[in-house]
């Protein structure tokens, strides 16, 4: 068990090593689009399944809330909050739909729609990048193995090198945390 668990240990630390020489352009990038959004007056919306909805609210958490500095909100919704919207879209047009319905009521031209997906192929998230492409909308992938359908739909897609999804969801909650935190700082020092 020890093996293991020092196994597991040595494949994070090769995925954030993987990253950190080869992402952090894209990283970069993806703060400076959200950072201009919000100074444009726009809004972000993020979505994913499971794990990754937790991904999301989390990161909704920290721009609306707080991360480290004591400052003004910033706009920010996870879509995979509200039980009654997710079960009646879900009941009535199907669970590929739980995003989409949500972008076509929310998502306004210049707004940033975040999906995540460890897969890359999710199809509820994958319609809803699609739709908010069609309105406009900047769109940016935290995904993972080979980036799957939804890269091919994104603005940025940020593939994390690895097939192992435990891997892969916590290389994103660290790429959200990095995000929020330097646009947070470039916003407000
Ligand atoms: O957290 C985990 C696995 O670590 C699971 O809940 C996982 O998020 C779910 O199986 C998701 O449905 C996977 O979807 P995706 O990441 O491929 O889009
Ligand atoms: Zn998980």
């Amino acid at each position: 068990m020890i093996d293991e668990i020092a196994r597991q240990l040595q494949d994070h630390h090769s995925v954030m090593t993987l990253i950190q020489q080869q992402m952090t352009p894209q990283i970069a990038e993806v703060v400076e689009i959200m950072s201009n959004a919000f100074t444009s007056g726009k809004k972000v919306l993020i979505m994913g399944n499971g794990g990754s909805a937790a991904d999301s609210q989390h990161f909704a958490a920290e721009i609306v809330g707080r991360f480290k500095l004591e400052r003004a909100a910033l706009p920010a919704i996870a879509l995979s909050t509200d039980t009654s919207i997710l079960t009646a879209i879900g009941n009535d047009y199907g669970f590929d739909a739980v995003f989409s319905r949500q972008i076509e009521a929310l998502a306004a031209s210049g707004d940033i729609v975040i999906g995540l997906s460890t897969s890359g192929n999710s199809p509820n998230v994958f319609k809803a990048l699609e739709l908010a492409k069609e309105r406009g909308c900047r769109t940016i992938g935290l995904l993972g193995r080979d980036g799957g359908s939804i890269k091919n739909i994104c603005d940025v897609a940020l593939v994390v090198p690895t097939n192992d999804t435990p891997r892969v969801q916590e290389a994103h909650i660290t790429i959200i945390h990095i995000v929020c935190d330097l646009v947070e700082k470039g916003l407000f020092t």
